[in-house]
């Protein structure tokens, strides 16, 4: 048992040695390991080929402790219609794609255009279809604007997203969440969003949380965790209790 034990120390030292050494995050080489070591068309080997890279390399996808907590909100939301911002290399889109159901729409954002073209192609290798999935290359303050267009073309009451993951530049989710406020692009019978925080310090989300607090007549934190926050956005006439109201 002790051998046991003693080898995954050493496996985990060995693996945090590897990441300090390899220093910066690097997209073309996340892309390359996954694109050749994945089965393609399999969105579940896609993400365990993901997780096996960043064992040993620097990453900034989500990964599969933040991955599991993001997909029991997918499975109890049900979104048909999905906003990511902040694509990166496509873990996390393909982690969303995977749970939508077959009508089911994913718009990302990626403001860096060789970053936002492979994690195109590695979204397209898990299997999934253009007819699935939009990438928008641009910062999210541009590409907010232009979403309604996109999300119903021919329908001006579109009824706007059921879920955000935010997962782009902490400075932009208050700016972003005002526009998307401003734009109705928030389904108003129930959106969940989705702040990831990655450095896990609160102070990195006081501002949004005020802003939620006092509009608690419409929305309220649903889900806090050390490393994500879902705020509930409801009509007053079809709300439904949160777990943690503020
Ligand atoms: C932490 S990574 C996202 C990781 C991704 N969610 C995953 O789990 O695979 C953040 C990404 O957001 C992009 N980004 C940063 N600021 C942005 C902005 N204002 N608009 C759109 N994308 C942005 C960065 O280029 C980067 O690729």
């Amino acid at each position: 048992r002790y051998r046991v034990k003693v080898f995954k120390l050493y496996h985990q030292a060995v693996a945090w040695v590897l990441r300090m050494m390899r220093g910066r995050v690097c997209v073309k080489s996340t892309h390359a390991f996954v694109f050749s070591e994945c089965t393609h068309g399999k969105a579940d080997s896609v993400l365990e080929t993901f997780d096996l890279y960043a064992e040993t390399h620097p990453s900034l996808c989500i990964g599969p402790e933040i991955g599991e907590a993001l997909d029991e909100v997918v499975r109890r939301v049900r979104p048909s219609r999905v906003l990511e911002l902040g694509m990166h290399c496509g873990y996390s889109s393909v982690r969303l794609l995977r749970l939508l159901p077959p009508a089911g729409r994913l718009i990302t954002v990626e403001l860096d255009p060789l970053t936002a073209d492979l994690g195109e192609e590695i979204i397209l290798v898990a299997g999934f279809k253009h007819s699935q999935f939009q990438v928008l290359t641009s910062s999210s303050a541009e590409a907010i604007p232009t979403l309604r267009s996109l999300l119903e073309p021919d329908q001006r009451t579109s009824e706007g997203f059921n879920l955000v993951l935010m997962d782009h530049d902490p400075q932009q989710y208050l700016p972003d969440l005002l526009t998307l406020e401003k734009e109705a692009l928030l389904c108003s019978s129930g959106c969940s969003v989705i702040l990831i925080n990655r450095r896990r310090r609160a102070k990195d989300l006081r501002e949004i949380l005020d802003h939620i607090k006092a509009r608690a007549d419409f929305c309220c934190i649903k889900t806090e965790l050390q490393f994500m926050v879902e705020i509930l956005y409801q009509r007053e006439d079809t709300k439904v209790e949160c777990d943690d109201k503020i």
